[in-house]
């Protein structure tokens, strides 16, 4: 069992949980309420909806730490229709076990709180002190179209990931199942599905049922150790505007790997190779000024460690959280077993002429 930080994995698994009701409420009901942002990346109202159900919950739980979260409630400033929306979803969705829901706290009161719960996620982040990071959904073009999105959360203390938690509603529950790209944008059939991953510092990860109310037990994961490179599996992302897809596929040719990626969306991808799912996990840059953001890689790059699993940049630099709200000082991401991660980092900064 946890010893330091159970208070802060409990919470923050329960609030996935309950998140992730919303978000599957959304996908079902088809109304997902989609506004372009300045990047021209989509939101839905799952997003903004998922987010303040969370910030509420690390309100009521931890008032005086910081949030750093990717969304923010200036749209909804001026759009009373979409903001009633998220309202009504927010103030409906509830954990199924009472006692389970009390721990979350009172929840949002109405449509100004809404707002500035949203916007309490607004954190510099930095080196110092508590910060919790929220992804409400990532993988925003994955949940649109039935893809993995995953509802990822994690703490953050003096700049290291000390707790990470990513609810995956549309992975297999079973840790034995082999990688899943998701259930399809006219799917409602969930049976089977639904994961959430933790991990604490220093203490292992786990995945257990996303369940409705009460958390349910976990079990210890790890990756799969790599035998022969033949034989092994890399994810990517979907979006060939997100990870260079053809270095990618080069990189795996000088490796020896001889199946085709695995395209899924969102942090999905650690999770899955940190149950042993699939292996190794590759983020090349597709240009030289986008910076990753913390709350895309904070849960996912612990809970793949802590599992076994070793996560680098391609300089082959651990990830630094503590830069702000971006990974200022990174580029790419490399994640595999401890074993052959330098193996697949000399592939890399070979393609890549680093
Ligand atoms: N040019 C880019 N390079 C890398 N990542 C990008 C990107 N533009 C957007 N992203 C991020 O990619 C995330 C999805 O990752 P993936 O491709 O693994 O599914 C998005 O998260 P959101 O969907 O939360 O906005 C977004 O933050
Ligand atoms: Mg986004
Ligand atoms: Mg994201
Ligand atoms: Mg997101």
């Amino acid at each position: 069992m946890t010893t330091i930080y159970a208070r802060e994995l409990e919470i923050a698994q329960l609030a996935v949980q309950r998140a992730a009701i919303l978000t599957k409420r959304v996908f079902r009901e088809k109304a997902k309420g989609t506004v372009s942002k300045d990047d021209a990346s989509p939101v839905t109202i799952g997003d903004f909806g998922a987010q303040a159900l969370i910030i509420s919950a690390l309100r009521h739980n931890f008032p005086h730490d910081d949030i750093v979260a990717e969304e923010e409630a200036s749209a909804l400033r001026e759009d009373a229709k979409l903001r009633g929306m998220i309202w009504g979803l927010v103030r409906e969705t509830k954990l199924e076990d009472v006692a389970a829901e009390g721990l979350l706290g009172r929840g949002v009161r109405d449509e100004a709180d809404l707002l500035d719960v949203l916007d309490r996620g607004k954190s510099a982040g930095g080196r110092v002190g508590r910060v919790w990071t929220i992804d409400p959904i990532d993988g925003t073009k994955g949940f649109l179209r039935g893809g993995q999105y995953a509802i990822a959360l994690g703490l953050l203390e003096d700049g290291d990931v000390k707790v990470g938690v990513l609810g995956c509603p549309n992975l297999p529950v079973d840790d034995e199942a082999p990688l899943d790209v998701g259930i399809g944008e006219n799917q409602t059939d969930e049976e089977g599905r639904g994961v959430i991953f933790s991990a604490v510092v220093g203490e292992g990860a786990w995945s257990r049922p996303l369940g409705t109310g009460a958390l349910q037990e976990g079990k210890k994961i790890r990756m799969k150790d790599i035998a022969d490179m033949a034989n092994a599996s890399f994810c990517e992302s979907v979006e060939a505007g997100h990870s260079n897809q053809s270095e990618a596929a080069q990189i795996a040719q000088k490796l020896g790997i001889t199946k085709p990626s695995v395209r899924m969306d969102s942090q999905a991808k650690y999770g899955s190779i940190a149950r042993g799912a699939g292996d190794i996990y590759l983020r090349l840059p597709t240009s030289k000024t986008y910076q990753e953001k913390i709350w895309d890689h904070a849960a996912g790059d612990l809970i793949v460690r802590e599992a076994g699993g070793q996560v680098t940049d391609t300089k082959g630099q651990r990830l630094d959280f503590g830069a702000g709200r971006t990974l200022a000082s990174n580029s790419g991401v490399i994640a595999a077993p401890a074993g052959v991660h330098s193996q697949v980092l000399k592939a890399v900064q070979d393609v890549l002429g680093l």
